[in-house]
C-alpha cells in the first residue's frame, strides 16, 4: 500500500499524488459504501494498492483535519485572504467577516494578504498592524508592480493553501505573478463562477513547491447561518483569553454585567474595531439563521 493526497477527482476516477508521482485511481467497490457522507475529495490523504497497470485502487481514507463544503476540498493548511488596498477598498468589517469564515473552518494559518498596494496614494492608514498584533500575518503586494511577491510565495511554500476574499481584489492576478502556470489552470474556472455554476464544481489542489494551492473561491457569507452564535467569541483570537471570565456562562459579551470582554475593551486590550465587528458579526449570524429557519418551514 502506498499513501497519497487526492489532488482531482473527476467521474470516477481520483487522481492521487504519491511519492512515485500521479496516479490514476478508482475506489474499493466495497469501500464505497462505507464511505464518510461527504466521500473522498480533493485533498483527502489516502491509501492506495498499485496495480500492475499503473492505476491503482483507493483501499482506505485517512483522517481529515478540517473539510471546506463548497466546493469540497479536505485538509488545507493555509488560507490567504485576499483583499485590495483601493478599487475595491479595504473595510474592516469585510476583512472581520472573511477572517470569522476561516477561523470557523478550522483552517490553522490565516493570512491577511493586501494587493494594489499601488493604488494607494498618500498616506496608508495601517489599521492592520492591530491585525498582526493579535497574530494574523499581513502581507503587503501588488500584482501590479511585483511588490511583495517574494514574501507570498515563501508564505506559500510547502502549504496547501487557498485564495480567498471578495471579487476584483486580484486573486488570479496574484496567481499569475506568483507562477502563470496557476493562472493557465484556474482562468477558466473563474469564467465558470462568472456564469454562477461554482455550485457544481469540484476543487483542484495545484502542485506548487513542495505544496499545494486550490482553485476554490474559499467560502461565501451564505454560510454565516452555519456558524454557532456561542461559538463566535472563540473566532475572535484576542476574546479567548477571557473565555471564563465572565459573570455569567456563556456570556454573549454585549449586555450582561460583569463581562470581562468588555472590560477588556475598555482597557484596550481588544480594539474597538474589533468589538464592533463581533456585534455586527453576531447580528448577522442570528438574522442569517432566522432566515434558514424560515425556509426550512415554507
Ligand atoms: N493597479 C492594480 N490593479 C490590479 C492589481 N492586481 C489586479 N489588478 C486589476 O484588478 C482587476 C481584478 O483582478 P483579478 O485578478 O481578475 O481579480 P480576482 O480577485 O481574481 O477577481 P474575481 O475573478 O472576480 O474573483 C483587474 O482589472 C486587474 O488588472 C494590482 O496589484 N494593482
Ligand atoms: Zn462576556
Amino acid at each position: 500500500m502506498v499513501e497519497g493526497r487526492v489532488i482531482k477527482a473527476y467521474n470516477s476516477f481520483f487522481y492521487v499524488m504519491t511519492e512515485a508521482g500521479l496516479v490514476s485511481c478508482k475506489l474499493r467497490g466495497k469501500f464505497k459504501k462505507r464511505r464518510q457522507s461527504t466521500g473522498v475529495v480533493p485533498g483527502d490523504r489516502v491509501a492506495i494498492e498499485l496495480l500492475p497497470d499503473g492505476t491503482g485502487v483507493i483501499e482506505q481514507q485517512l483522517p481529515r483535519v478540517n473539510l471546506l463544503r463548497r466546493p469540497a476540498v479536505a485538509n488545507l493548511t493555509q488560507v490567504i485572504l485576499t483583499f485590495a488596498a483601493a478599487a475595491p477598498d479595504l473595510h474592516p468589517l469585510l476583512l472581520n467577516r472573511f477572517l470569522v469564515l476561516a477561523e470557523w473552518s478550522g483552517i490553522p494559518k490565516i493570512v491577511i494578504c493586501v494587493n494594489k498596494m499601488d493604488l494607494h496614494e498618500g498616506p496608508w492608514q495601517d489599521f492592520l498592524r492591530d491585525y498582526e498584533t493579535i497574530g494574523y500575518p499581513v502581507v503587503r503586494v501588488s500584482a501590479q508592480t511585483g511588490q511583495g511577491i517574494d514574501v507570498l510565495r515563501s508564505r506559500l511554500r510547502g502549504e496547501v493553501s487557498v485564495f480567498a476574499g471578495p471579487s476584483g481584489v486580484g486573486k488570479s492576478s496574484l496567481l499569475n505573478q506568483v507562477n502563470p502556470a496557476l493562472t493557465l489552470a484556474t482562468g477558466h474556472v473563474s469564467e465558470k463562477i462568472k456564469r454562477g455554476r461554482h455550485t457544481t464544481r469540484v476543487a483542484e489542489l495545484l502542485p506548487y513547491e513542495g505544496g499545494y494551492i486550490v482553485d476554490t473561491p474559499g467560502f461565501s457569507a451564505m454560510e454565516m447561518a452555519e456558524l454557532q452564535v456561542t461559538d463566535l467569541p472563540h473566532y475572535f483570537p484576542e476574546f479567548r483569553p477571557y473565555e471564563g471570565a465572565c459573570r455569567f456562562s456563556p456570556c454573549s459579551h454585549t449586555h450582561e454585567p460583569g463581562c470581562a470582554v468588555k472590560a477588556a475593551v475598555e482597557e484596550r486590550s481588544i480594539t474597538r474595531e474589533r468589538y464592533d465587528a463581533y456585534e455586527q458579526i453576531l447580528q448577522e449570524v442570528k438574522e442569517a439563521q432566522m432566515l434558514a429557519r424560515k425556509k426550512e418551514y415554507k
